[in-house]
C-alpha cells in the first residue's frame, strides 16, 4: 500500500466510473450523490424494498449509511445488503449515530449479522462502540475513545469481521492485522455536517474498482483528505469549504495522489 496504489486506483475508478448504490440518510443524500460524482463513479439512491435487492445488480459497490434509520429502511438495506453478497458486490456501512441509541446500535449490529460488510466506516466514537471499547457518542458526534485508536479500530474489526476504516484527524484503517494510517485531511473537515457520509460514499466509489477492501479505503481517505487540504487553501468558512471540496475532488489528479499521500503502513 503506497501512493501509487493510489494513484493507479483513482485512474481506475475514473476509466470505469461504477455505479454505487446508496441508501442513506436525508441529511446528506444530495452531498453523497454529488461527491460521488467528484470522485470518478456515478450515484444512485434507492431504498424501497420493492427496488433495493433488484437495483444492487447493476451496482460496483452498496453504501448502507444509518444516519436517518427506521425499521423499514432497515429492511431495505438488509435486503440489498444480501444480495450485495450474493453478487459479490462490496458493502460499505456507516454507522451514523451507534452509541446514541438503542435503535442505532442494535440496527447496526443486526446488519453486521446478516450481511458481509467489507468496509466499516465509522468515527472515533462510533468505532469505539462497536469494538466494545469505551467509544462516546453525541447526536451524530464523536466523544472520544477511552483507548488506544489503532488497538481500537483493530478490535472493532476482528470482533466484526470487517476492514474498519476509523476516521479522526488520522485514519485508521484496518483488517485487525494490517494497519494504513492516513494522515490527509483538514479540521475544516470536521466544521461540516456529512464530511463523514461523504467519505463512505468515496470508499464505496474505491471499493468499486479495488481488488483489496483495505487498500481502497485507504486510498479513499486519501484522496478525500488531500481534497479537503486543497479546499482549505481557498476557504473562508465551512460553506465555501464545502464548495471547495466538491471541486478540489473532481480536479484531483493521479499524479497529486502519488505526490500528496500521506500514508503510513505499521
Ligand atoms: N481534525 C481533523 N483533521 C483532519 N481531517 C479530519 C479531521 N476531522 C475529520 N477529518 C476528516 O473528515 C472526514 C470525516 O471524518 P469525521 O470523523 O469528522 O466523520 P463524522 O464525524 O462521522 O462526520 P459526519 O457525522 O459529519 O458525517 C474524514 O475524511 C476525516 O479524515
Ligand atoms: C446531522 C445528521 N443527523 C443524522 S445524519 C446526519 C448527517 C451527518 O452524519
Ligand atoms: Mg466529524
Amino acid at each position: 500500500m503506497d501512493a501509487k496504489i493510489c494513484a493507479a486506483l483513482l485512474s481506475r475508478l475514473r476509466e470505469t466510473r461504477p455505479l454505487v448504490h446508496h441508501i442513506t440518510n436525508t441529511v446528506t443524500i444530495n452531498d453523497c450523490a454529488n461527491i460521488t460524482i467528484c470522485a470518478g463513479a456515478a450515484p444512485v439512491m434507492a431504498e424501497a424494498a420493492e427496488e433495493s435487492a433488484e437495483m444492487v445488480a447493476a451496482a460496483g459497490a452498496l453504501v448502507l449509511n444509518i444516519g436517518t434509520l427506521n425499521p423499514a429502511q432497515v429492511e431495505s438495506m438488509l435486503l440489498a445488503g444480501k444480495r450485495a453478497n450474493e453478487l459479490g458486490v462490496p458493502v460499505v456501512l456507516d454507522p451514523v449515530g451507534a452509541g446514541a441509541t438503542a435503535l442505532r446500535t442494535e440496527a447496526v449490529l443486526r446488519i453486521l449479522r446478516e450481511v458481509k460488510v467489507a468496509v466499516l466506516k465509522g468515527n472515533a466514537g462510533e468505532i469505539g462502540v462497536l469494538a466494545g471499547m469505551g467509544g462516546k457518542v453525541r447526536g451524530v458526534d464523536s466523544c472520544g475513545l477511552a483507548g488506544d485508536p489503532v488497538e481500537t479500530a483493530k478490535a472493532c474489526a476482528l470482533a466484526t469481521g470487517t476492514v474498519v476504516a476509523m476516521t479522526d484527524e488520522t485514519d485508521v484503517v484496518t483488517d485487525g492485522n494490517r494497519v494504513v494510517l492516513v494522515g490527509n485531511g483538514h479540521v475544516m473537515m470536521d466544521r461540516l455536517s456529512g464530511t463523514g457520509c461523504m467519505a463512505s460514499s468515496v470508499v464505496g466509489s474505491f471499493v468499486a474498482v479495488a481488488d483489496d477492501p483495505l487498500v481502497g479505503a485507504a486510498a479513499a481517505l486519501v484522496a478525500f483528505g488531500r481534497a479537503g487540504e486543497h479546499a482549505a487553501a481557498c476557504a473562508r468558512g465551512p460553506y465555501s469549504f464545502r464548495t471547495a471540496l466538491f471541486d478540489e475532488l473532481y480536479r484531483l489528479t493521479p499524479e497529486d495522489l502519488e505526490e500528496e499521500a500521506r500514508l503510513e503502513v505499521v
